[in-house]
């Protein structure tokens, strides 16, 4: 035994490193039983994961932490994820690295590899998606491989759950514990300056070449290749790539939303219906009417009715995991691309876009990838546009009264998102005066796949229970707290049935309802759902039942998503048209309070923070104040109420905006000057 091995305590530490989308994290997760987020992309892990191999992987008495780090091409790091790797693998020292090669891919993996391998730390390499590189009939020397590289090489398929190699992974981590890595390539110098770095470079990618050549047999006539090039130039296509992602989320949101989800949805509301009458009759007529409409209307109500659009919310997450493990979003990805590249963002603020679809909060951390510092901030402010998870029971509700359930409701709120996003990401290149930066980002295609059920059922699960644990915990006591407010006037008595007017919640929302006129809808009840709906979005359908005493907005004779739309529409008295206002004001103002959190975080920057907040406010007041005016203009042939009032500041926000390019203009052309 090596002195090291004794003088350690009995826990080991692994490190996973490898290249950006090689299975590190399916791989960490085969290994720990954990579930971490997978995604059929580079740059899905933007932080360090620890775990302890599963004892039916290991037969090692000892405790083996393996350890989980976002994808690297090198040990220079460009991005600051990147040096998230290499500032851990040279300061920790892990007792073993794993470096996942992706097999399919050997040329550009080996590169990091042959770094790696001069850390003297003692590594083992893990040829992953040997299923994929099989598949194509790529033959590999693996034995040739592992003496060419001084390590041992084991062909792994971590998405499989046996016989994948894992065993002999860990097995063959536990032997060369302790050695001293051997480096068959020796960098060149030391010194950092550009010259030599190049000249290491080159010479490196030599060596990694002449080991392909020696070690590799590709399977030329690719037919899958060509097949692929040929789907990706229609689906990536510069002009049909965008009518195709409307009609592929126009299929999702008819399946979520009017197909299927509205058939679950009735189950799961037949049981808060008979929960609600189990109570109900538990309570008896002793229970004072307070305590009874708290519990009745203000808990099971509110919550109920949040709840009851969980298997929507289901259904749209396993499609849209489905979409994503194909590799369809990458594709989407490249599409848009070309759009965020003229307006001066980076090809990779894609990715914290697609993730904030899910939920604004990790999409803002995943801006993190981003270095250039105006790029990652213009990010961080403009993933919240997209509607996240919580928005969806809104548009859904929405959708349900006012317009028949239509699927292309949440389709547009999906593109004017993103139509926001640009438009944000156009003004605030300008006002920072760097109209003239480019961005160059080459984005990597996964291979399409058939898509895995299995995953796509373990991310629903995932978002189905971060959804339950939020509509029982913040949820419900913001609807509580609605209800007691709405119960009890300033002096703490309970008010007369007729009098909601005087209700705190009405005074507190009074004020705020008041501004809202212009955009078509002025009543406290309204602005109230709104402003609860900063503390979490769903509240502003909990909130919406609890005021309007809706006990359940989902229809169990009709199976249709709401009950009764007609009365809905008729209890909110709202137009269509100011429906929409509405619906948009909620979803394009500024998010939760936890994702403002988020980006104050990623930010690292006050003044970018509350211009943040206060173009998101713009935005919402302004896109709202303009759909209500024009559409009742265009629908009864004069404008709405407040156009004056609304007008003002609507042109003086634009009148600023429009100054604050101009000036960024001149400090533009300042510094091309300065430059030529
Ligand atoms: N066919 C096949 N696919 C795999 C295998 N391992 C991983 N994948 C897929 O490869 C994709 C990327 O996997 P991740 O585990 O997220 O990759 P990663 O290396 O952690 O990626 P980053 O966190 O972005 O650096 C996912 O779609 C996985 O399902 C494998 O052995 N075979
Ligand atoms: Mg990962």
């Amino acid at each position: 035994m090596s002195p090291r091995w004794a003088m350690k305590e009995s826990r080991m530490n692994i490190a996973l490193t490898g290249n950006p989308n090689s299975g590190k994290t399916t791989l960490f997760n085969a290994l720990t039983g954990k579930n971490e987020h997978v995604g059929n992309w580079a740059g899905v892990t933007i932080d360090q994961k620890e775990g302890k191999v599963k004892k039916s992987i290991s037969k090692s008495t000892d405790e083996l932490t393996v350890i989980d780090l976002p994808g690297a091409y090198s040990m220079s790091p460009f991005t600051s994820e990147e040096s998230i790797t290499s500032d851990f693998v040279l300061q920790k020292k892990p007792d073993v690295i794993i470096n996942i090669v992706d097999s399919t891919n050997l040329s550009r993996s080996l590169f990091f590899t042959s770094q790696l391998l001069e850390l003297k730390i003692p590594v083992v390499i893990a040829l992953n998606k040997s299923d994929l590189s099989k598949k194509k009939g790529t033959v590999i020397d693996v034995p040739l491989l592992s003496r060419l590289l001084s390590s041992p090489v084991i062909e792994t398929t971590s998405t499989k759950a046996n016989d994948n190699g894992l065993e002999e992974l860990v097995s063959n981590a536990l032997t060369v514990l302790g050695s001293t890595q051997a480096a068959p390539f020796k960098g060149m110098s030391e010194s950092n300056n550009r010259q030599s770095v190049e000249a290491d470079n080159k010479a490196r990618y030599n060596f990694v070449k002449e080991i392909i050549k020696k070690v590799e047999i590709r399977n030329t006539k690719s037919h899958t290749q060509t097949n692929q090039d040929r789907v990706d130039r229609i689906i990536a296509n510069k002009w049909l790539g965008i009518p195709i992602f409307a009609a592929v989320m126009w299929g999702v949101f008819s399946i979520s939303q009017t197909l299927l989800g509205p058939l679950l949805a009735d189950i799961l509301v037949g049981w808060i219906d008979g929960l609600y009458g189990l109570i109900e009759g538990l309570m008896g007529n002793e229970v004072s009417p307070f305590l009874k409409s708290l519990f009745l209307d203000g808990i099971i109500g509110g919550v109920g009715a949040v709840l009851g659009f969980l298997p929507l919310i289901m259904i749209l997450f396993f499609l849209l995991a489905l979409l994503e493990d194909c590799g369809y979003m990458a594709r989407v990805a490249v599409v848009m691309d070309r759009f965020f590249k003229h307006v001066g963002l980076s090809g990779k603020s894609i990715i914290p876009m697609v993730i904030g679809t899910g939920c604004a909060i990790p999409g803002i951390m995943a801006t993190r990838t981003i270095k250039n510092e105006r790029q990652r901030r213009t990010t961080a402010m403009l993933t919240p546009f997209m509607p996240c998870g919580a928005k969806l029971p809104v548009i859904a509700l929405f959708a349900g009264v006012f317009f028949n359930d239509a699927a292309w409701v949440g389709t547009t709120m999906y593109f004017m998102g993103i139509g926001i996003i640009i438009l944000g990401a156009m003004i605030i290149v300008r006002i920072t005066g760097e109209k003239n930066a480019r961005s160059y980002f080459i984005m990597e295609l996964p291979e399409y796949r058939v898509p895995s059920l299995k995953r796509a059922t373990v991310s629903m699960f995932a978002r189905a229970k971060a959804f339950i644990i939020k509509a029982g915990t913040i949820i419900l006591l913001c609807n509580a707290v609605v209800q007691i407010m709405q119960t009890f006037n300033w002096q703490f008595q309970m008010i007369p049935e007729g009098a909601a007017s005087t209700s705190i919640l009405a005074s507190i929302s009074s004020p705020f309802a008041f501004l809202l006129i212009p955009l078509g809808f002025g009543a406290w009840q309204l602005a109230a759902a709104a402003i609860t709906g900063f503390i979490a979005k769903e509240n502003v359908v909990g909130t919406l039942a609890v005021v309007y005493s809706i006990t359940n907005f989902i229809d169990t004779e009709e199976l249709a998503l709401i009950s009764g739309s007609a009365d809905i529409a008729g209890i909110m008295g709202l137009t269509s048209v100011a429906a929409l206002s509405y619906l948009l004001f909620n979803l394009f103002t500024p998010p939760c309070f936890a994702a403002i959190g988020a980006m104050n975080a990623e930010m690292e920057d006050n003044k970018w923070l509350w211009s943040g907040i206060g173009f998101q406010f713009g935005m919402g007041y302004v896109v709202a104040f303009l759909t209500y005016q024009i559409g009742t203009l265009l629908t009864t042939g004069s404008f709405g109420l407040g156009f004056i009032y609304g007008l003002i500041p609507t042109v003086l926000l634009i009148g600023y905006l429009i100054f604050l390019m101009r000036r960024g203009d001149q400090k533009a052309e300042l510094k091309l000057k300065k430059s030529a």
